[in-house]
């Protein structure tokens, strides 16, 4: 079983509230936040105006992706949200382990983000910091894309690192998480799914958050 995180870039954002509604009424066990600043990807998302109007409204812990540069900027901001978990792009963090420090002493947990060229080695002197690494299994940037395969080996190597580590961080995949990837993903040992497009288009979203949290 793995927890669910809905990321809300599929959202329909011309009805936010009902949407968070259903988030708030459903199994999940977070909601993702997808940051973006046209900069460290191509496309440009929703800022902390957004960001604090849904922290206002939805009950469920936040787990908010950043894929910008200078992450360290808006680890403030971030706690003043209330938010949970604050992930940031190891390719985007000139010291990520001070980064890391950061969001710990803002009362965060840090989680350390890879883009699917990033190796898992990257994480080898941090592993035993973080509280999760987040597996991007599409190139940042948009929703709706098609899962890469090699993710699965990623995530295997990433479970000896930390079986071989004191590290106790979890493992989320994020991008293409839908009933083709997603119980391979758990099988494979991974510990939360984010899902946009799957979950948000569906016809019944509430169902289909269970159906995720149910796998085995
Ligand atoms: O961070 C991102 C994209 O950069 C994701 O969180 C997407 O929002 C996932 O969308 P789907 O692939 O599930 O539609
Ligand atoms: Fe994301």
């Amino acid at each position: 079983m793995a927890l669910v995180s809905p990321s809300l870039l599929a959202a329909d954002f011309l009805h936010l509230d009902s949407e968070i509604e259903m988030i708030n009424r459903s199994e999940a066990d977070w909601l993702h936040l997808d940051v973006m600043d046209g900069v460290f990807v191509p496309n440009i998302s929703f800022g902390f105006p957004v960001l604090e109007a849904v922290a206002q409204r939805c009950i469920k812990p936040l787990d908010v992706h950043f894929m910008i540069v200078h992450p360290e900027q808006y680890i403030d901001r971030t706690a003043k949200l209330g938010a949970m978990m604050m992930n940031v792009h190891v390719e985007a963090c000139r010291h990520l382990h001070r980064t890391v420090q950061e969001i710990h002493n803002a009362g965060m947990k840090a989680g350390v983000t890879l883009n699917p060229s990033t190796p898992v080695s990257m994480l080898e002197d941090i592993i035993e910091d973080v509280d999760m690494v987040l597996i991007m299994s599409v190139n940042p940037g948009f929703g709706g894309q098609d899962f890469i395969e090699n993710t699965l080996t990623k995530v295997a190597r990433l479970r000896r690192m930390i079986a071989g580590s004191g590290s106790k961080a979890l493992i989320e995949v994020d991008g293409g998480v839908h009933a083709g990837t997603a119980p391979r993903l758990v099988q494979a040992g991974v510990d939360v799914l984010v899902s946009g497009s799957y979950v948000f288009r569906s016809a019944t979203p509430e169902h289909t958050i269970h159906e995720l949290r149910e796998l085995k």
